[in-house]
């Protein structure tokens, strides 16, 4: 099993006047691990709530593993949403939810499930409404990893969780799709933790996609520059510097566009040159103007 790959076609969905998706095409590759990303009303939530038929589409195509996800048994199986709210029954017992799943997904694992209720401390007899914001989220990340279907879909779902939990999160996640490879989208506005588990990134700003790529492509479009703060500051003079961090003498500037001298150059006076980190490159790819409306900076 790879997992269920996505296709989607100028998707458009309204609420009322308001467009949350304009006209918006990406394709997931099945088997892989992809960052929905987008700042805060860019259309992630409602993208993923049309890719597992939580919410209807206002028109264009969605194709999951070859069909229409709408009242479509089959892909709805092998397809878990989970947001981060948790997405789970609030009056029934953690274990009766994971036993139901167990009942109704065919590849769940409860070994898998056990081992992260244990790992996140979580009371298989608690419910969902008498846990903390955090524990429902981890709670949300249980059912999401251990239903192992084939489109895993993860909306923000480590937002609540502290830092041990998001770590354990992230970690779990990564092994359990190396032994079980499937399709995992995982959005969010908040980058820097996940980048290293995503191998292709969508990024969405004001309902539109702004990119679509594999991580290693969208990073080398851009390098870092370390060395002694002078010397990085004569080799950005005039470029385009998305980031600076300074520590004492030492200087690091993010830059967007590469030339075919750097490498040389950055030798020559003695700096390093390393990859860009993608929240540095979000930012920059979506950042506005200060006080542009939306619809001034479209
Ligand atoms: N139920 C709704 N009714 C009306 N407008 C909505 C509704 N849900 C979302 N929207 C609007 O649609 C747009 C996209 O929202 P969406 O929740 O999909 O974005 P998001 O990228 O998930 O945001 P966030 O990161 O803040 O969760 C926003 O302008 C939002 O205000």
């Amino acid at each position: 099993m790879t997992g269920f790959g996505v296709e989607v076609r100028d998707l458009t969905a309204r609420y009322g006047t308001t467009t949350a998706l304009d006209a918006v095409s990406f394709t997931l590759r099945p088997g892989v691990i992809t960052g929905l990303l987008g700042r805060n009303g860019s259309g992630k939530t409602t993208a993923l709530s049309i890719l597992a038929a939580f919410r209807r589409r206002t028109s264009g195509t969605v194709l999951v593993d070859g069909e229409d996800p709408w009242e479509n048994e089959r892909v709805l199986a092998g397809t878990c949403l989970v947001r981060e709210s948790g997405d789970v029954a609030n009056d029934q017992k953690l274990k009766e939810t994971l036993e139901f799943l167990g009942d109704r997904r065919p590849l769940f694992s409860r070994e898998l499930a056990d081992t992260l209720m244990d790992r996140f401390e979580l009371d298989p007899l608690s419910r969902p409404d008498r846990l903390s914001r955090g524990k429902r989220s981890a709670f949300g990340v249980v059912v999401g990893l251990a239903s192992r279907t084939p489109l895993t879909l993860l909306d923000e779902v480590h937002l609540g969780m502290d830092a041990p939990s998001r770590y354990a999160f992230y970690d779990a996640l990564l092994a359990d799709w190396v032994e079980h490879p499937r399709t995992i989208v995982l959005s969010s506005h908040l980058i820097g933790e996940i980048e290293r588990l995503l191998e292709d990134v969508v990024v969405l700003d004001r309902g539109t996609v702004l990119t679509m790529s594999d991580a290693e492509t969208l990073r080398s479009g851009g390098i870092t520059v370390t060395g002694p703060a002078e010397a990085v500051e004569a080799f950005v003079a005039g470029r385009d510097v998305v980031a600076r961090q300074r520590l004492g003498r030492t200087a690091q500037a993010t830059l967007v566009g590469t030339r075919a001298d750097d490498a040389s150059r950055a030798r020559q006076t003695g700096l390093e040159l390393g990859p860009v980190a993608l929240q540095d490159l979000f930012v920059h790819l979506t950042d506005r103007p200060a006080g542009a409306t939306t619809e001034e900076s479209r």
